[in-house]
């Protein structure tokens, strides 16, 4: 079992390059499978939910050629495979295998989701698309069979606004015959890169970004390059270990306005900030306001910024109050950082947290960004520190090159 090991108190310093978005590749890889000939994607980010994919799409059939940040894929020979079981089930976006196999094959048998299971995370709201669209789904045994003879486009309104459903029934709705509403869609930086790569594939599709997206299907679609939008998470995460180890760090690679939320919010503790064209400069400050957060779909806080920023949270005087509003009790890394002396109480949806001192400790990260949570917290305790982080597994599927960019920036960071 592997541990990250963080001896803390060392402010970051440099500059950190961040990859292309994992929950843009995750999706962008599926849409390829809708192609007849090769797509390319660029500026790939290396992650092991990257490589379990690869592995779905080998077992579907797809070719697939990966090097560094770029990976071809060859949907020409693609079957539509029974997946019932094996990688489906190790992580979340293997759910775009339904909505990619049912536009191009009109079938589709995938087994439930995995990823990071913080609370249950339902799909009503997909199989209510594919429903719509004219197909036929059941839940057999915990794997999910669609089916439909022919795929009609239809008006859909999402109950809850949300990634996931959003873009598989853009992906289905692709090939269906005619026009398809998603009315209370997603707005996430994501859904455009997908909407993006579909219509450059030679999908018709019209309005990503906003809540109303117009998908006209179109028969045939083509391979085609596309580069990966950078991963504004991965973006947050440093900017927060930056000022949370009263650092000065430039995060690099990045679309600023992706990250206003995250900025608006760190300007309000006291964090000094300065925007520039692919960049941002964040310059820690040896003290901080209590603020309070909420996280909520795009252009919102985002969830996933939730966890590391309650470990910045920690470091403000005064008591802090963060909720968020997409997920009922995403709150795992709490218990953690009470561990290292955190003074965090969960009230509902709420985190109320107190400003401390934190101090290392044997902590376990139980998801993804519970996980960069725990690193945040580490980097952040005084002379040395030393904090143990197990569960390395759930970090390596969002933070490619976690480690050697720390280390870069100055971290005492290693993994045991
Ligand atoms: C691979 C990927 O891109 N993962 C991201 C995606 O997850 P994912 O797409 O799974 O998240 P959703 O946007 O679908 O979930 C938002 C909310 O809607 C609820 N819901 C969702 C679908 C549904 O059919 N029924 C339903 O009730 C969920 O339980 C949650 O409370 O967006 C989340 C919200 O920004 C992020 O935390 C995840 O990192
Ligand atoms: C929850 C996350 O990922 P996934 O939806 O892939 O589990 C995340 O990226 O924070």
């Amino acid at each position: 079992m592997q541990k990250l090991m963080i001896a803390g108190g060392s402010p970051l310093r440099g500059t950190v390059t961040i990859s292309g978005a994992k929950n843009s590749a995750l999706a962008l890889i599926p849409a390829a499978l809708l192609a007849e000939t090769p797509v390319t994607l660029d500026n790939l980010p290396v992650l092991s939910d990257v490589s379990i994919y690869r592995e779905l799409l080998v077992d579907l059939g797809a070719g697939v050629e990966w090097q560094g940040d770029q990976m071809t894929i060859d949907p020409s020979a693609l079957k539509s495979v029974p997946m019932p079981n094996g990688n489906v089930k190790k992580l979340r976006a293997s759910y775009y295998l339904m909505g990619a196999l049912l536009g191009r094959f009109g079938e589709a048998v995938i087994g439930l989701p995995g990823g990071c299971n913080f609370e249950p995370r339902p799909i009503d709201q997909h199989i209510k698309g594919f429903e719509a669209l004219g197909a036929r789904v059941s839940n057999e045994y915990g794997a999910i069979h669609i089916q439909a003879k022919e795929l009609r486009g239809a008006k859909i309104y999402l109950d809850v606004v949300s990634v996931g459903a959003t873009i598989n029934i853009m992906l289905a709705a692709s090939r269906a015959k005619g026009v398809t509403l998603i009315e209370n869609a997603a707005k996430e930086p994501e859904i455009i890169d997908v909407a993006t790569l579909l219509n450059n594939m030679g999908a018709r599709i019209k309005g990503a970004g906003t809540e109303t997206i117009r998908v006209e299907g179109v028969s045939e679609m083509h391979g085609c390059r596309h580069s990966i939008i950078p991963d504004r998470i991965q973006a947050g995460t440093y900017m927060i270990a930056a000022a949370a180890t009263r650092g000065d760090v430039i995060v690099d690679n990045i679309i600023p306005k992706h990250m206003e939320a995250v900025t608006a919010k760190l300007r309000e503790m006291g964090v000094q900030i300065t925007e520039m064209d692919e960049a941002i400069r964040v310059l820690g400050q040896p003290g901080y306001q209590a603020v309070d957060v909420k996280a909520l779909v795009y252009p919102g806080f985002a969830t996933d910024m939730q966890s590391p920023m309650a470990s910045l949270l920690t470091q403000a005087s005064g008591t802090s109050l963060l909720t968020d509003y997409v997920y009922n009790n995403r709150f795992k890394h709490v218990p953690e950082l009470v561990r290292m002396g955190a003074k965090i109480k969960v009230e509902g949806r709420t985190a109320i947290i107190e400003g401390t001192h934190l101090s290392g400790a044997k902590v376990k990260a139980t998801d993804l960004r519970a996980g960069a949570a725990l690193v945040v917290a580490g980097l952040t305790v005084p002379g040395g520190g030393l904090t143990e982080v197990t569960g390395v597994e759930y970090i390596d599927r969002g933070y490619d090159n976690l480690v050697e960019n720390l280390s870069l920036l100055g971290a005492q960071v290693w993994r045991e």
